[in-house]
């Protein structure tokens, strides 16, 4: 495996005002100081958020040590979230890149790891977020999202020369959704990441439409979004900024991205928890903010990894819902789970075992 490199560099956070937290970027913390242990240091001088002047959120500015394409605030920052953006060729088009990965350190390990390659020592770094405004998805009408073709073509990937895929093709198409499957340790992640191009494959190639995916901040212009794993989530920011703060990042208007986020957690259930500290809330509620933050994203190609693994039978059900209502908008989604249920609800089936993959179900 050829680990990508995504780090960036980092710059000193803007300092903050204390402009208006009603804003829902900075408003909660009070009296809480960011734990530089839990953070690497680095968000005690949480950027800002901050905001002046009449309509703060349009002012939104996280500060130069914001990563909205490594998904937070800290060098190590993970996750991801894609969002959605014109074409892979795109470069002009501003990065959609958003998600966070602000405070919590636990998940970072989760996933195809760098090997110990990357540049963050042995911690991949991560999927990243995005999330760019498409008006036209907002309404959330069928098919007004341009999904992408996924194309995995014969992919070969080893870490430490160790296979893990071997000579795996699948295709994945807007509209529908792709179920991965797997037993522990098969791949899923893996395949996932290297679709997102965080992972770049030792032979073969993933295509978006007919572009051959290079790396992360492609995909992140191409409108790929990854809900990782391990949630990804600033565990020091509240629900609402987990969700809000990296559309704000990518440059969704204020008030779009306001919408979205509070269309997005109503629609997981969490509409209640909006101003709660993700530090405070359940696995399986964090785990609907990172999916919250995946759909608020707008992606062409969402990439969806294990995002059920802590949700109760209810919200399972209504997650693979959501994940279909993406599909029905015009979004490819790729789906990584190890429940029967929520497999069979999509529309294609891919498996993989001892480095294998097979399409068991549905698909060309
Ligand atoms: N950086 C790394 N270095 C070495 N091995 C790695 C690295 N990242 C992943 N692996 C290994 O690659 C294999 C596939 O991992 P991956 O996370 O893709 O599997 P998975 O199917 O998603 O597993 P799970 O269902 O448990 O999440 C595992 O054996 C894992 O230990």
């Amino acid at each position: 495996m050829k680990p990508l490199d995504t780090d960036r560099t980092t710059g000193e956070p803007a300092d903050r005002t204390d402009a208006d937290p009603a804003a829902g970027v900075d408003g909660h913390r009070t009296g809480r100081t960011a734990d530089a242990a839990e953070t690497g240091g680095d968000v005690g001088d949480r950027p800002s958020g901050a905001v002046a002047g009449a309509d703060p959120m349009a002012r939104f500015d996280p500060g130069p040590r914001y990563h909205a394409e490594l998904g937070g605030y800290r060098d190590e920052a993970i996750v991801d979230f894609g969002g959605e953006a014109p074409t892979v060729s795109g470069s002009d088009t501003p990065d959609p890149g958003a998600g966070s990965r602000a405070g919590d350190t636990e998940g970072i390990g989760a996933g195809p790891r760098a090997g110990g390659t990357g540049r963050s020592g042995d911690r991949s770094p991560g999927p990243s977020a995005a999330a760019e405004g498409d008006a036209a998805d907002t309404d959330g009408s069928a098919g007004s999202r341009a999904g992408q073709v996924v194309r995995v073509d014969d992919i070969t990937i080893s870490y430490g020369g160790h296979p893990v895929l071997a000579d795996v093709s699948v295709r994945a198409m807007p509209g529908q959704l792709l179920a991965v499957t797997g037993p522990s340790g098969a791949g899923k992640t893996t395949l996932l990441w290297t679709i997102a191009g965080l992972v770049a494959p030792d032979t073969g190639a993933v295509r978006l439409d007919e572009q051959q995916v290079r790396d992360r901040d492609q995909t992140l212009a191409a409108g790929v979004a990854l809900i990782p794993q391990d949630n990804g989530l600033a565990a020091i920011l509240t629900a609402q900024e987990n969700v809000l703060v990296p559309l704000l990042a990518t440059g969704v208007p204020a008030d779009e991205a306001v919408a979205r986020t509070e269309r997005t957690l109503a629609a997981v259930g969490l509409g209640g928890q909006a101003d709660q500290l993700v530090e405070e809330l359940s696995g399986g509620q964090q785990q609907r903010v990172a999916i919250a933050r995946g759909l608020a994203a707008n992606a062409r190609v969402l990439l969806a990894d294990e995002v059920t693994s802590e949700l109760d039978a209810q919200n399972r059900q209504r997650v693979v819902e959501l994940l279909r209502e993406q599909a029905w908008q015009g979004a490819t989604v790729v789906f990584a789970t190890h429940d029967p249920d929520a497999a069979a609800a999509c529309d294609a089936e891919l498996h993989l075992r001892d480095g294998k993959g097979e399409l068991i179900r549905g698909g060309d």
